[in-house]
């Protein structure tokens, strides 16, 4: 039976998951790999902070993903249906491994942000 998101470790596990699955994917693979040329050692982590900081206040997440996000749509398009795509990859990975109220909740908080992101790139 699943069970709900319940710690960091937990957070671990969709991340590395959900990020295996991206840096696959053929629609937004290129944006990590060519045109920010992720460090996956830093980015990981620095994503289990995100996460940790929405689902259970932690307090260890200080980065900017709104500029972060700016910044890349400026080198290169990041357009709705890409966004889309990644909400969709990010709900299926969370419904693959859990089920309660916090993975609800950092599903619909995704699909915020990933909406903030969209209309701050498009304005
Ligand atoms: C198509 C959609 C997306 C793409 C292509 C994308 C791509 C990227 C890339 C390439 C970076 C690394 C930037 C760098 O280090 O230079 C990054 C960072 C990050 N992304 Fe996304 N992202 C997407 C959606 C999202 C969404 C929806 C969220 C939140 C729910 C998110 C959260 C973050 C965070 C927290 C960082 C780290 C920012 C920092 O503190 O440096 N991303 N993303």
């Amino acid at each position: 039976m699943k069970t709900d998101i319940k710690d960091r470790a937990d957070i671990e596990q969709l991340v590395a998951i959900f990020y295996g699955k991206i840096k696959e994917d053929a629609s937004i693979s290129y944006f990590f790999n060519e045109v920010a040329k992720v460090n996956w050692d830093e980015h990981l982590p620095k994503m289990c902070d995100f996460f940790e900081n929405i689902l259970f206040f932690s307090g260890n997440y200080d980065g900017n993903p709104m500029v972060a996000h700016e910044d890349l749509h400026k080198k290169s398009e990041v357009k709705g249906e890409h966004f889309n795509h990644w909400n969709a990859l990010f709900d299926a990975t969370v419904d693959e491994l859990f089920e309660g109220k916090k993975a609800e909740e950092i599903k619909q908080r995704s699909v915020n942000i990933a909406a903030a992101m969209m209309q701050k790139a498009h304005r």
